[in-house]
């Protein structure tokens, strides 16, 4: 049986002070240090030997250890170099990690290639292998990281991630409520999302002024494959929550601004019964995709 590392707070004021380092509030660095919640996120993500996992946020390494003992294998990526020397420490007797030390995103719209790369070399490896994403996500990119994943070249299994409460209640919100927007479509039209716990401020240090909670995204292929196109809708449903108060007619009006004229916005909204006072937000993500397919297609026929 392995042992792990304790992330008390004393062991990560005791480590910091060696190499002369403090948490950066920038790169959201708030460690676990309640070790029942590391375990609970490694059960949510239940992982196994096919499994290969993306971890962003090595911080000193306590997740990266448990995942690797359940796991395949465990990709683990730190933007910051004095963590991800510290955290070398901890994981170089594990032959089933691999450490990359850069920010995961290339920009807020993608990852960095060198991810994908290793995940595809590691998914090689492994006969039925598949990619799974856990972590306890840096708040400041845990969006774009949750959202990004789902137009990769490698689309994951399932993601178990810990993020600020506040975006976990946008991810489940339903219809007509003030959370619900593009993140809760785009999300929940491809995957069944759950709050596995919300999490007090008191399980990390240091201390964030804010909930958290775990979030489990399971990620369904029956779901996806009703997207035909998945950029057009991911771009349509991000543009009709532009402007979330305003009418459903205005707001096509402005998302579809030099692709198709006044009349033939109307087109659309008359053939396909929609009603032109609706608000965005009152649509469901299977209305919202319908709705995509129709802009879609009028496109498509107007341009051959
Ligand atoms: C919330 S801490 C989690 C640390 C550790 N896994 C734990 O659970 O205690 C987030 C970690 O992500 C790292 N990080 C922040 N932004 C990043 C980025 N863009 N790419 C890679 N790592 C990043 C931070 O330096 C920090 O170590």
């Amino acid at each position: 049986m392995p042992k792990f590392q304790n992330q008390t707070i004393s062991f990560l004021t005791k480590r910091f002070r060696e190499v002369g380092i403090r948490p950066v509030s920038r790169h959201g660095q708030n460690f676990l240090i309640d070790m029942n919640i590391l375990d609970l996120i490694v059960r949510s993500a239940d992982l196994g030997p096919q499994d290969v996992v993306l971890e962003i946020g090595t911080g000193t390494g306590s997740l990266t250890t448990r995942m690797a003992a359940a796991a395949g294998h465990v990709i683990t990526v730190e933007i910051d170099e004095h963590l991800y020397t510290l955290a070398s420490e901890e994981l170089f007797e594990f032959d089933n990690v691999t450490m990359l030390q850069f920010d995961v995103l290339k920009n807020k719209n993608a990852f960095r290639p060198e991810v994908m790369e290793t995940i595809k070399e590691k998914l090689a490896e492994i006969p039925g292998g598949r990619l799974k994403l856990s972590a306890n996500l840096p708040y400041n990119v845990a969006t774009p990281i949750l959202s990004n994943l789902l137009r990769s070249e490698i689309i994951p299994y399932s993601m178990t991630a810990t993020i600020q409460k506040e975006v976990a209640e946008r991810i489940v919100a339903q219809p007509s409520t003030k959370d619900y927007g593009a993140l809760s479509i785009w999300l929940q039209s491809q995957c069944r999302c759950e709050i596995v716990r919300i999490l007090p401020p008191s399980v990390f240090w240091p201390r964030p002024k804010i909930d958290s909670a775990i979030v489990q995204l399971q990620v369904d292929d029956e779901l996806r494959g009703r997207i035909p196109d998945l950029e057009f809708f991911h771009t349509f449903s991000r543009s009709i929550f532009f402007h979330r108060r305003k009418f459903l007619r205005s707001v096509l009006m402005s998302a579809f601004k030099g692709e198709l004229e006044k009349n033939q916005v109307d087109e659309v909204i008359e053939e396909n019964n929609l009603q032109p006072d609706a608000r965005a937000e009152q649509f469901t993500p299977d209305e919202v995709l319908a709705m995509s397919e129709m802009f879609r297609q009028k496109l498509h026929s107007i341009r051959g």
